[in-house]
């Protein structure tokens, strides 16, 4: 029988051949690896970004709170339970030490990914997809069909719920690399929940409360692969955004790219050993009432090395109405935003490109 000629949206990734692909994607959607690859030593015009986004405004004197969490479970975790709140409401970012992921399933987590992305471009082909609701894919900038320009990244990113259905539908290579993401993710989760309970106790909340609000949670992978560029200074890796989710743990390489907006200044995320970077997303900012904020940031490239990073986006269910917290609520601090469904945000957000907060400006209520 002949294959009907269907959109490439509309068509289920796995089904389709390599050539099938090949055939109806324009090269560049190959991703910025193949580009390189195949001999590029400029960087093309499609990448380059407009002045205004690529603003260099850095701050080498701030550093983001480093946060010890070996006693938050112990003696110690009212005065860790403060410092996170601190670093919420001051940063919205941290980063944190002795948190229980170790360093072996730190290393195999890196190894894995970093070997995807080495693999030939056919191989990577198999799981492209444009489809932003794929819950399994391999892609290049942001969302290729749509962005006016191209970011200097390919990505593979995966649902990780529930795991038992999408352990088979994860790359079959490198052969470990679903052993070794099963591992990373269940330790990654319950690290989570566990700054969860705490980012509830630092709003005054009981301490269960995020966690019982996300319900059946999300989990979200996102392996981000930045190639060395030849114009690093011209284009972003990815470019100013704010995480629409929960919680944000990244894991990133000693190779640095990452910055993050402080007072008007792009300030780096310096990479510290064994550490992971923790950011709060839009869906904290909404059931905080806006005491705590999720804060833009950014990623450069650079001309020298590769970098590689690996972002969990933890958040709530789909189905989750998300609103500020009720007890968060009086007179004197009304309602900021109305709530919304988790997946509606999520809809609206990546139907359009990476819109600097224009879902959250849309649920703000009129406090006139
Ligand atoms: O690669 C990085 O450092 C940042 C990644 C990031 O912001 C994201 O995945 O949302
Ligand atoms: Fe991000």
């Amino acid at each position: 029988m002949a294959s009907t000629a269907l959109p490439p949206t509309s068509l289920n990734p796995y089904q389709q051949t390599h050539e099938e692909k090949e055939q109806q994607y324009p090269v560049h959607y190959r991703g910025v690896k193949d580009l390189v690859d195949n001999g590029s030593r400029t960087l093309p015009q499609i990448y380059v970004k407009p002045p205004d986004e690529r603003l260099v405004i850095n701050s080498d004197q701030q550093q983001i709170p480093l946060i010890d969490l070996s006693e938050l479970e112990g003696a110690g975790r009212s005065a860790t339970v403060e410092a996170i709140g601190r670093a919420c409401r001051d940063w919205g970012f941290f980063l944190v030490k002795n948190h229980g992921v170790s360093e072996s399933t730190m290393e195999n987590e890196m190894r894995v990914g970093r070997e995807f992305f080495h693999l030939p471009t056919e191989e990577k082909m198999r799981y492209f997809s444009t489809d932003h609701k794929s819950r399994m894919r391999y892609a290049t900038s942001f969302n290729v069909k749509e962005d006016k320009t191209l970011n200097w990244r390919d990505f593979l990113r995966y649902s990780c719920k529930p795991l038992e259905e999408m352990v088979p539908l994860w790359p079959d290579k490198p052969t470990d690399f679903r052993k070794e993401n099963a591992e990373y993710i269940r330790k990654i989760g319950d690290l989570a929940s566990i700054l969860l309970s705490a980012i509830s106790e630092s709003l005054g909340l009981p301490s269960e409360y995020i966690n019982e609000v996300y319900g059946d949670y999300s989990q979200y992978m996102a392996y981000n692969f930045y190639p060395a560029c030849p114009n690093p200074e011209q284009t972003l890796g990815l470019p100013g955004h704010s995480d629409p989710g929960g919680l944000t743990l990244l894991m990133q390489d000693d190779v640095g790219g990452l910055q993050v907006l402080h007072e008007d200044h792009w300030v780096v995320v310096r990479p510290v050993p064994n550490t992971l970077v923790i950011n709060l997303g839009d869906q904290l900012q909404i059931l905080s009432n806006d005491i705590y904020k999720s804060v833009e940031h950014r990623a450069v490239v650079n001309s020298n090395r590769e970098r590689i990073s690996v972002a969990t986006a933890y958040g709530p269910s789909m189905s989750t109405l998300i609103a500020p917290a009720p007890q968060l609520v009086n007179s004197s601090s009304p309602a900021v935003y109305k709530g919304c469904v988790y997946g509606d945000f999520l809809d609206s957000l990546e139907s359009g490109s990476l819109h600097k907060k224009s879902v959250l400006d849309c649920l703000k209520l009129d406090m006139s």
